[in-house]
């Protein structure tokens, strides 16, 4: 459980919000005032009974037969997720992964700003991505504390991550993505969220791999592994 202001909020459902952020803001983007829990849900991706017990863990929403009014429950949701102000972020790591999370443009619309880029390697250091410049990782703390950074995203290789992560959380950072491939060993009041595409992948391939047991044929299931 989650405690957001006065609430206390389970993670799964706290994980469900920005996708009912997102269907909100798209709904004001077509200029839709009111809308249903049904239309909400399956524009969110969930089931409306999902969204209806998400919901009312937030709070009383809604109008029977008239709806959510998009415009307050995605501010609420918004205020709910602290999003209300911008978060500053530090990219460590400015290889492949990094450089394509520095240039991606969707963080602004939704609340955040990259204000660092990190690296340890000389070749890296000096360049610059996304129009920032990148800049030596022995820097970390002073630019986290100067820049009031408050969410750090790890895209360095799995050995340095811990140590890179501990100095994040004793410049007093509390939240951290992390896409390296290890397990961080924090304080509990740090909040890690690990990013793992390819363990995604074999969950996929494990989905796969069981409906071909059941004799349901999937496109390329029989391309042997190379
Ligand atoms: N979790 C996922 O889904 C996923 C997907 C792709 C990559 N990855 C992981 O993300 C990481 C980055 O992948 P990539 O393809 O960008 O690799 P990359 O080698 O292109 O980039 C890694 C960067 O980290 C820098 N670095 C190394 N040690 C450092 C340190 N101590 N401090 C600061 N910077 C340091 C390197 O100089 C390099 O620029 C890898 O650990 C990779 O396994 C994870």
């Amino acid at each position: 459980m989650i405690e957001i202001g006065e609430v206390t909020v389970p993670a799964a459902t706290v994980a469900r919000l920005p996708f009912y952020l997102r269907a909100l803001r798209d709904l004001t983007r077509e200029g839709v005032a009111t809308t249903s829990s049904s239309d909400l849900a399956e524009r969110s991706g969930v089931g409306s009974a999902q969204l209806r017990k998400d919901l009312s863990y937030l709070g009383s929403f809604g109008t029977r037969g008239v709806g959510y009014e998009v415009e307050s429950l995605s501010s609420y949701i918004a205020a709910a997720l602290g999003l209300g102000s911008e978060h500053r972020l530090a990219i460590v790591g400015v290889g492949n992964l990094g450089h394509a999370l520095a240039n991606y443009s969707g963080y602004a619309a939704r609340g955040f700003q990259v204000v660092a880029l990190l690296d340890a390697d000389p070749a890296v250091v000096g360049g610059r991505a996304a129009g920032i410049e990148v800049e030596h990782v022995d820097h970390l703390e002073r630019i986290i504390v100067e820049r009031h950074v408050s969410m750090v995203v790890l895209a360095t290789p799995g050995p340095p991550a811990q140590g890179i992560a501990e100095r994040v959380v004793s410049a007093g950072v509390r939240e951290i993505l992390s896409f390296a491939p290890v397990a961080l060993h924090l304080p509990d009041d740090v909040v890690v969220r690990s990013v793992d595409v390819a363990g995604e992948l074999q969950i996929l391939a494990f989905h796969a791999a069981a409906r071909h047991a059941n004799g349901v044929a999937a496109p390329g299931a029989d391309v042997p592994a190379s």
